[in-house]
C-alpha cells in the first residue's frame, strides 16, 4: 500500500492546492471524471462562453427599439460549440498531463475514490493508498428528480446540454434557478422556443423578492414561463418529448425536442464512504468543516461544493487557498471568510447580489433602511432606454454599513463590485457614495444614486426610491 504525504480527492479547485511549495511532498490526486472539474469543463467557463454570443444575439431586439435595425442572420451553433470546447478541452488535457506525466512527486489515480479506513482510500484503480493529510474536494453533481418516464427519454443536465449538435427548436427547462436562467437566455437568444417549468411562483427565488419578481416578469416576456407547475410524467412522443404538467390542479401537455433538467446540485460526499474515516456529514449532505476547513476527522480537510452551500467557484477557490495555507502552516491556521459572499447569474438581464435580502432582514429582525434606483434614472441608463433594471441596497441605520446589495440589469456582475468591496472592508454607504468620484455619465452612477438614496430613507419598514 503506497503512503502519501497528501491525497486530494477531486481535480477541480483541489488541483490548485499543489504548487511549488509542495515540491518536497509526495502527493496523490484522485479523479474519477474529466480532469479539471466542473467549472472548467461543464460549468462557469463554457456557460459564459455561450452566454457572451447569446448576449450579442439578444441585442438585435433591443437595438431595434433604439433605431438601429440589425438582423440576426444565423447562429452557427456547431461552430460556437466547437470553438468553445476546442479551447477548453486542451486545458483539461494539459492539466492532466502536467500532473500525470511531468511531476515526479505527484501521482494521478483515475478512478472513483472511496475510504476503506482511517485516511485509507481505495482509489478505484486497483490500488489502495494511505495519506497523512487528505483533502476532500469532490464537488457536487446535478440532481435529477424522480419524474415518471424520465429514464425512458433523452434528457440533459448542464453536464451534457452544451455538447448537443443543434440549437433545439423547442426546449423545456425544468427548474428556475441559476442554471435554468442562464440556459434559457442562451437557447432563447439563439432561436429556440424556450419553456421554463418552474415549481414555485417565481424564478430565481433565492434572490431579493424585488429582483426575483422583476426577473420573472421580464422572463415571461421572452419565454413561455409556467409557474407553480410540476412535471408529472414525461414520455417519448412524435420524435420528441411530451411533458405532462400540472398547474394549480389543471393538467396540460407540452411537446418539445429537448429537455434540460436544472433542479439543483448535491454534494458528492455520499460517494466517498466517509463513515469509514470519521468524517461527519450534515443533514443536507455537506461535509462538516470548521472555519479552517478542517473536517471532524484528524488530518482530513474539505473545500468547495462538497462542504459549502454556496456552490460558487470563487468560494471554492478561496477555500482552496485556505486549505493550501493551512497544510503548509499547521501552526498558523487561517480562516475561510464567509461573511460577504457575492454571486451573479449570467442571464438576461444579469442579476448580482451580496449580503442579505430584504426578506432575510425582516425575518431576522435586523433594522435597515433600503433604497432602490432605476437604471433609467441615470444618464447612461436613460441613453439605453432601460425601463426595467434597478439597484437596491439595504443599510444599517445605526452604523451606515451596507447589509446587502441587489442589482438586476446590464453589467450587474461588474456594477456590484464596489458594494462588495464596501461590505468587505467596512466602508459606510455615505463614504462610498461621497468619498470618491463616480465617472459621469457612466452606468455606475446607479450605484452612487442608490447609496445616496439610503440617506433619505426612513428605517425599516422599507422606503422605496
Ligand atoms: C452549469 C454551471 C455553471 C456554473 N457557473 C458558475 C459561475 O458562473 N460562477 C461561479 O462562481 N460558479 C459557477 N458554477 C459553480 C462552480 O462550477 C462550482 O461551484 C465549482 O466548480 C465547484 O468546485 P469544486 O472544486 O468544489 O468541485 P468540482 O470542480 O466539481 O471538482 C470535483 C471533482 O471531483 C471529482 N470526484 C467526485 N467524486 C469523486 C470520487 N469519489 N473519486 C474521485 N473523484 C471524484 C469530480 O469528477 C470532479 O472532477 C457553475 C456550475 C454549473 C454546473
Ligand atoms: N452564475 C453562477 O454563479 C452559476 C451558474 C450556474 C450554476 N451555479 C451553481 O450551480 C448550482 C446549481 O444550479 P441550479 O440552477 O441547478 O440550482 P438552483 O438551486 O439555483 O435552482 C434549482 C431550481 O430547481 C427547482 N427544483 C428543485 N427541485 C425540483 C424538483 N424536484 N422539481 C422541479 N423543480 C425543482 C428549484 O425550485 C429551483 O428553481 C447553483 O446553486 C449555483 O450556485 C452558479
Amino acid at each position: 500500500m503506497t503512503h502519501y504525504d497528501l491525497a486530494i480527492i477531486g481535480s477541480g479547485s483541489g488541483n490548485s492546492i499543489v504548487d511549488e511549495a509542495f515540491a518536497d511532498r509526495k502527493v496523490a490526486i484522485l479523479e474519477k471524471g474529466t480532469f479539471g472539474g466542473t467549472c472548467l469543463n461543464v460549468g462557469c467557463i463554457p456557460t459564459k462562453m455561450f452566454v457572451y454570443p447569446a448576449d450579442l444575439a439578444a441585442e438585435v431586439t433591443h437595438a431595434r427599439d433604439l433605431g438601429v435595425d440589425l438582423r440576426l442572420e444565423g447562429v452557427r451553433w456547431r461552430e460556437i460549440r466547437d470553438r468553445i470546447f476546442r479551447r477548453i478541452d486542451p486545458i483539461s488535457v494539459a492539466g492532466r498531463s502536467y500532473r500525470a506525466d511531468r511531476q515526479e512527486h505527484v501521482t494521478l489515480y483515475e478512478g472513483h475514490a472511496r475510504f476503506t479506513g482511517d485516511r485509507t482510500i481505495d482509489t478505484g484503480t486497483g490500488a489502495t493508498i494511505t495519506a497523512d493529510q487528505v483533502v476532500l474536494a469532490a464537488g457536487s453533481r446535478a440532481v435529477v428528480p424522480e419524474i415518471e418516464g424520465l429514464d425512458t427519454v433523452e434528457h440533459h443536465t448542464s453536464d451534457t446540454i452544451m455538447r448537443i449538435d443543434d440549437v433545439p427548436g423547442r426546449i423545456a427547462i425544468i427548474g428556475g434557478g441559476f442554471v435554468a436562467a442562464e440556459f434559457a437566455h442562451i437557447f432563447g437568444s439563439f432561436g429556440s422556443e424556450v419553456t421554463l417549468v418552474n415549481r414555485s411562483e417565481a424564478l430565481l427565488r433565492a434572490e431579493d423578492a424585488d429582483v426575483s419578481h422583476r426577473f420573472t416578469e421580464l422572463a415571461q416576456r421572452r419565454w413561455d414561463v409556467r409557474l407553480d407547475t410540476t412535471t408529472e410524467k414525461v414520455e417519448a412522443y412524435d420524435g420528441g418529448i411530451r411533458l405532462h404538467l400540472r398547474t394549480d390542479g389543471a393538467t396540460s401537455v407540452l411537446d418539445v425536442d429537448t429537455l434540460l433538467v436544472a433542479t439543483g446540485r448535491t454534494s458528492n460526499a455520499d460517494g466517498l464512504d466517509l463513515h469509514r474515516t470519521g468524517v461527519e456529514v450534515d443533514a443536507t449532505g455537506l461535509v462538516v468543516v470548521d472555519e479552517h476547513q478542517r473536517t471532524t476527522a484528524r488530518g482530513i480537510w474539505a473545500l468547495g461544493d462538497i462542504s459549502n452551500r454556496y456552490q460558487l467557484k470563487h468560494v471554492s477557490n478561496q477555500e482552496a487557498r485556505v486549505v493550501r495555507h493551512n497544510l503548509l502552516h499547521p501552526d498558523d491556521l487561517i480562516r475561510a471568510d464567509r461573511d460577504v459572499v457575492p454571486s451573479a447569474v449570467f442571464t438576461s438581464p444579469q442579476v448580482a447580489s451580496v449580503g442579505i435580502t430584504e426578506e432575510e432582514a425582516r425575518e431576522r429582525g435586523v433594522r435597515y433602511v433600503t433604497a432602490r434606483r432605476a437604471y433609467g434614472d441615470t444618464a447612461y441608463g436613460w441613453a439605453m432606454e432601460d425601463h426595467a433594471s434597478f439597484a437596491k441596497v439595504l443599510v444599517d441605520p445605526d452604523t451606515g454599513l451596507l447589509l446587502g446589495a441587489h442589482i438586476l440589469g446590464a453589467q450587474a456582475s461588474n456594477l456590484i463590485q464596489p458594494l462588495i468591496q464596501a461590505m468587505s472592508f467596512g466602508q459606510t454607504a455615505a463614504d462610498v457614495a461621497r468619498g470618491q468620484y463616480w465617472i459621469h455619465p457612466a452606468l455606475s452612477e446607479v450605484v452612487e444614486n442608490v447609496l445616496l438614496g439610503t440617506a433619505e430613507a426612513a428605517p425599516s419598514p422599507s422606503t422605496r426610491g
